[in-house]
């Protein structure tokens, strides 16, 4: 019986029809896959392009930066903290006057740095001037105002920069946006006593910012704390015209328990920003 069933032609076409069925259904899955596999690795492509050109505008504008300005008679320099000024020591290290050349960190991330390179290491209290010195930022507007401390190192990057005779700003294209708060929306970075983390909160509120403590989260519970003992508190004043910049800075100065602000008002005399074509461009004020 089942073998007549089985030689019957509707039987076969049936059997037919489920066999294609199948085959159409595997190949779709089989196409859908490979859609999806080739759409993640071009956006990984895509993603490792972008790193990389961003990589290369933040060697280019270090490279470039203490190439124009590291004259001979440079012995004393600052070396600042961040990814981009990690070309910047690696630059000074190839100079050939190096075993000369005194450089003074700004944390120490800094410090590391300047060893590695194979500089000498020293400090603001064997040398209260400072011929050079070159940092990063996390915004710089039209003015070469700039926000930094996005690493939590802006109060000994504000000693260095007040220090220095020649100060001088290295980063990629996405950082020069012409007014501070346009990309860099995490708030600029204060450095507080921790005693006084709350009351400032307070006063940064009625300021009108929207300030937080900086988490250490996940590498550490609790907040973040500075290279002084310290903690940060990031405050969103929103877009702030490079006219207004220096009177919020002050105000925010003002609160007794900030020991600095990450606002750099009129510190840069140049900013070297590496962009995204391969090309330099240098802002003087
Ligand atoms: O505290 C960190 C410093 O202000 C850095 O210079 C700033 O965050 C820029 O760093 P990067 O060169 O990594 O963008």
């Amino acid at each position: 019986m089942i073998l007549q069933l089985l030689k019957l032609p509707a039987t076969k076409r049936f059997a037919r029809k489920v066999l294609k069925t199948s085959f159409d259904y595997s190949v779709n899955f089989f196409v859908k896959y490979l859609k999806s596999e080739l759409k993640t690795e071009l956006l990984q492509l895509e993603r490792q392009k972008m790193a990389d050109l961003i990589e290369k505008s933040k060697k280019l504008a270090a490279y470039s930066a203490v190439d124009e300005n590291l004259k001979p008679n440079h012995k004393v320099i600052g070396i600042g903290s961040g990814s981009t000024v990690v070309y910047v020591a690696e630059r000074v290290g190839q100079q050939s006057n190096k075993s000369e050349l005194v450089c003074i960190p700004t944390g120490f991330q800094s410090k590391q740095l300047i060893i590695d390179n194979g500089l000498k290491l020293g400090s603001l209290e064997e040398f209260a001037s400072i011929d050079i010195a070159f940092d990063g930022a996390d915004e710089v507007d039209s003015q070469l105002n700039c926000i930094k401390g996005g690493g939590a190192c802006l109060l000994q990057e504000k000693l260095v920069a007040d220090s220095a005779d020649n100060f001088i700003i290295v980063a990629d294209y996405r950082k020069n946006t012409g007014i501070l708060g346009k990309s860099w929306t995490k708030g600029v970075p204060l450095e507080v006593v921790p005693a006084a983390y709350n009351k400032i909160l307070k006063q940064l509120t009625e300021l009108g910012g929207k300030a937080q403590v900086r988490s250490g989260l996940p590498a550490k519970a609790g907040p973040v704390i500075t290279d002084n003992g310290n903690f940060i508190i990031d405050c969103d004043f929103s877009q702030v015209e490079a006219s207004k910049v220096k009177e919020l800075n002050d105000k925010i100065k003002a609160m007794v328990g900030v020991v600095e602000t990450g606002y750099f008002v009129g510190m840069a005399q140049k900013a070297y920003i590496g962009n995204a074509d391969g090309t330099v461009s240098t802002l003087k004020v």
